[in-house]
């Protein structure tokens, strides 16, 4: 990683990222920025590329083109442990906790890579959730669904991220416990971290985004603010059922 940047740059500049899985080129130079403690929200239909998008950002798949800065750095290639440990923390589709374990080793697991001090951590994870500390001792496959995201989130958040990228955080909760994941994103966000959230509830994500960037087959289709993200727009972009007017 290289020093690049001043400090007025975005926390993360992407520019024509291209990524794929092998020959199969999924993203086809995607450009981005996410001001630091802003909101960014990902849509994009189904196989648009988010979760691709997120992946190449988190390191977890190479990238084979274009570039991406995260906190003044050139992150472009950086191993997944690097980019995390510089506090890029990507929160993957899929709860990602360990049903078996309790709360407290669920955290704790979380923290193997960092280099942290765990009652530091802890003290932030149940800062922002602290119906977790009364459930440290539980088993997270008895949490709730919205417990185990609370929980998800709190991996995240205890590292001391400066940006998360949340995919799909809401996919197969009840209506209230979808609420309660932005909630918890939001507290995130008062806390000065930046989020990118990929969502299929489009209205929900727009209303709790600075900003908006829809993916269609790899390529951003449109960017902007998301005061200017109607439903018109969406409805072009996502169809009706993705316009998300039921979120
Ligand atoms: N592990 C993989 N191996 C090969 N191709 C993949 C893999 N994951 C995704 N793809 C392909 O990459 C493209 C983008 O998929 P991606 O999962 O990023 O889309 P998405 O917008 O996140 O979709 P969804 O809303 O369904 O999660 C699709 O064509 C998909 O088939």
């Amino acid at each position: 990683m290289t020093d690049t940047q001043p400090d007025t740059a975005p926390l993360l500049r992407v520019h024509n990222l291209t990524a794929g899985y092998g020959p199969a080129q999924a993203l086809f130079g995607v450009s981005l920025d996410v001001p630091a403690r802003s909101a960014v929200a990902v849509l994009g239909p189904n196989g648009a590329g988010k979760s691709t998008l997120a992946r190449a950002l988190s390191g977890l798949i190479p990238t084979t083109g274009g570039s991406v800065e995260f906190a003044g750095r050139t992150i472009t290639g950086a191993s997944a442990t690097a980019i995390r440990r510089a506090g890029l923390v990507h929160l993957p589709e899929g709860r990602g906790i360990f049903p078996g374990l309790t709360v407290q080793e669920n955290l704790r697991l979380a923290l193997s890579v960092d280099k942290i001090d765990p009652a530091e951590a802890f003290d932030r994870a149940f800062g922002f959730f602290p119906a977790l500390a009364e459930r440290r001792k539980q088993t997270a496959g008895t949490l709730s669904g919205g417990e185990q995201q609370m929980l998800s989130l709190s991996r995240a958040l205890m590292v001391n991220p400066r940006l998360v990228i949340a995919d799909e955080m809401s996919l197969g909760l009840a209506p209230m416990l979808v609420d309660a994941v932005f909630d918890g994103l939001r507290a995130a966000l008062d806390a000065g971290v930046a989020v990118i959230m990929i969502e299929q509830f489009a209205a929900k994500a727009i209303a709790f985004a600075d900003h908006c960037l829809i993916l269609q087959r790899g390529a951003v289709a449109w960017s902007g603010s998301s005061a200017r993200a109607g439903g018109e727009l969406l409805h072009r972009y996502l169809g009706a059922a993705g316009a998300g007017v039921s979120g």
